[in-house]
């Protein structure tokens, strides 16, 4: 909990009903297992980008469940692993604080994949600490039953968990089931966030997310992790109604990088630009005009100042 959580608790509260839960459950997991795309279909927006490459969050991202009698604030944390760059070192950490502060852990499983040493390393960290932990076994849609049955045996075996649900967040089977779970964790407690407000993350940061996971799109082996992203301004246009100018660096960590990412003659770029706009678009429910520029940033997932000039510091 940080100090704008703090701030909000100190805030007039509307009326609530007798009984009202809230509180703070986190999703954790080796990377690509489904924790962002399971968020969003708990929200029931998309709050945080997801992708088909490993490691993509790089944030803890909230997202807010609503129901008239509770209200669960969903972290999203990047995947946990061994960590091989100061970038890692500090995703980890991040994750780790963030395991004590929150009312429940959700431990996200693939259906599709055999239990491995990443997640037994996860499972070892979460015997460690107090917090009540659910087991998700996600993308239940990609087995059969039986296969199911075998991996949720399986989980369970791993540790000392609460429950173990299955979930198919593309196909939205047992969602509810898994927020019921979660809630059931909750405290008793007036509602944290406003409400209808959906996720406590700032626009600009939503827009850099969105042009990350166009620029991510088709791009291979280790240049996702290369990849980050800055909007360096967002202004409504003075004279046209209803339009956003948005000026986003996209930043690389080697010269060879660059000209993947813009193409011959630009048309990666161009592709990638045209894909974020209509994203951005969606989001913001207006107009935009996206100027995207490709920057080197020498190294910057080993260099504490570059780090921090793109966002990762020790709050990210
Ligand atoms: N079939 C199927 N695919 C899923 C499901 N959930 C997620 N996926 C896919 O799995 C991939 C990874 O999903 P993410 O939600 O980005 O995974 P993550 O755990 O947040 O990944 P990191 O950010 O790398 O930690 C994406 O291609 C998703 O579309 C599911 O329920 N069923």
């Amino acid at each position: 909990m940080d100090d704008s959580d703090l701030e909000r608790l100190r805030m007039p509260l509307p009326s609530y009903p007798d009984g009202f839960r809230s509180g703070f459950a986190c999703f954790v997991g080796r990377p690509n297992v489904g924790k962002s795309t399971l968020m969003n279909a708990l929200v029931g927006q998309k709050v945080a980008i997801t992708s088909t490459r490993p490691q993509t969050t790089r944030r803890v991202i909230r997202g807010i469940v609503h129901r008239d009698d509770a209200q669960l604030i969903v972290v999203d944390t990047p995947g946990l692993h061994k960590p091989r760059t100061l970038l890692g070192e500090r995703l980890d950490s991040l994750v780790r604080s963030t395991l004590v502060e929150v009312d429940v852990v959700g431990l996200c499983i693939p259906a599709n994949e055999p239990i491995g040493r990443g997640d037994t390393y996860i499972a070892e960290e979460l015997a460690q600490q107090q917090t009540p932990v659910v087991a998700i076994v996600t993308k239940a849609d990609l087995v059969d039953r039986e296969q199911l049955v075998q991996q949720l045996v399986a989980v369970d075996q791993l540790g000392d968990w609460t429950d173990v649900v299955p979930v198919s967040a593309t196909d939205n089977f047992q969602t509810d089931t898994l927020r019921d779970v979660l809630l059931g964790h909750l405290p008793e407690g007036p509602p944290l966030y406003p409400d209808g407000e959906l996720t406590d993350e700032p626009e600009e940061v939503l827009v850099a997310e969105l042009v990350r996971e166009a620029a991510l799109e088709g791009v291979r082996d280790e240049l996702p992790h290369s990849i980050a992203v800055v909007v360096e301004e967002m202004s409504p246009r003075v004279d046209r109604d209803g339009f956003m100018d948005i000026y986003a660096s996209v930043y690389v960590e080697r010269t060879s990088q660059k000209a993947i990412v813009i193409g011959h003659r630009g048309s990666r770029l161009r592709e990638v630009g045209a894909q974020a706009r209509r994203q951005i678009e969606g989001l913001l429910g207006q107009r935009v005009y996206l100027d995207l520029r490709v920057r080197l940033a020498k190294d910057w997932q080993r260099d504490p100042r570059k780090l921090r000039r793109l966002g990762f510091d020790q709050q990210t």
